[in-house]
């Protein structure tokens, strides 16, 4: 479903130049749960950064269902950020002054609001209760759930989970790793990058990077 195709990525620190991605090839299937691992600055989040259709690669292609996510047009990549795609970042992203509810609402696409999807999520989630109370209110357990209900609500292929558990206790981790395994089982795709050990159990698969290269 998804290929990397020897991808590189280059930044510009000053008049330096740092490779954080060499050449790195690979492919996802469309059941996988793939844990992406490495030392810190091996380029983990890069890699997935391109796979979102966030940063461009310097060369190399990065194919959804074969087409190349960086050959598409501005509406097609937009569809594909947002309906193919979702995202969990260890630190949340959400938007301070929207309630729970709201959160999520907005990373709803037309297709879904009718379905009204949203209140059995927060319930599975155990959120409901939370609705209408603000990020600032809520434990980072309950942050990352909300988040993570938002990242799913479009109903994406696949799930970029990057450090998710990074802020979290051990029992909101095995929480929210339950939740991102039980998207998995239904059927969709997960890319995670992580520093523990606990949560690569989940994958099926693992790579490691190092240097900006798949090792
Ligand atoms: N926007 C940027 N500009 C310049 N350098 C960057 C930028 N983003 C990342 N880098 C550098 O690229 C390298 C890879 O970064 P990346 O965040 O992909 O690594 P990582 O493996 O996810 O690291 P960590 O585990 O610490 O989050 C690092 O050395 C980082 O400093």
């Amino acid at each position: 479903m998804l290929k990397i195709n020897n991808v590189s990525k280059i930044y510009l620190k000053g008049k330096d130049k740092f490779t954080a991605l060499q050449d790195v090839s690979l492919e996802v299937e469309k059941s996988d749960f793939l844990a992406v691992v490495g030392p810190s600055g091996s380029g983990k989040s890069t890699l997935l950064h391109l796979v979102g259709g966030l940063i461009q690669p310097d060369s190399g292609q990065v194919l959804f269902r074969g087409n190349d996510v960086y050959k598409m047009n501005s509406k097609e990549a937009n569809r594909y950020r947002t309906k193919n795609v979702g995202f969990v970042f260890q630190q949340f992203h959400l938007i301070p002054y929207l309630t729970v509810y709201e959160n999520i609402k907005i990373a709803e696409t037309e297709s879904e609001r009718k379905n009204g999807k949203i209140e059995a999520l927060l319930e599975k989630c155990a959120l409901l209760p939370l609705k209408n109370k603000y990020p600032s209110e809520l434990s980072v357990g309950e942050k990352q759930r909300t988040a993570f209900v938002r990242a799913i609500i479009s109903e994406p292929e696949i799930l970029l989970a990057d450090e998710p558990t990074g802020n979290l206790d051990p029992e909101n981790s095995k929480i929210l790793m339950t939740l991102i395994k039980e998207f998995n089982e239904d059927g969709g795709t997960v890319l995670l990058v992580s520093h523990e050990p606990e949560t690569t159990n989940y994958a099926t698969k693992i790579i490691t990077l190092r240097s900006g290269k798949r090792v």
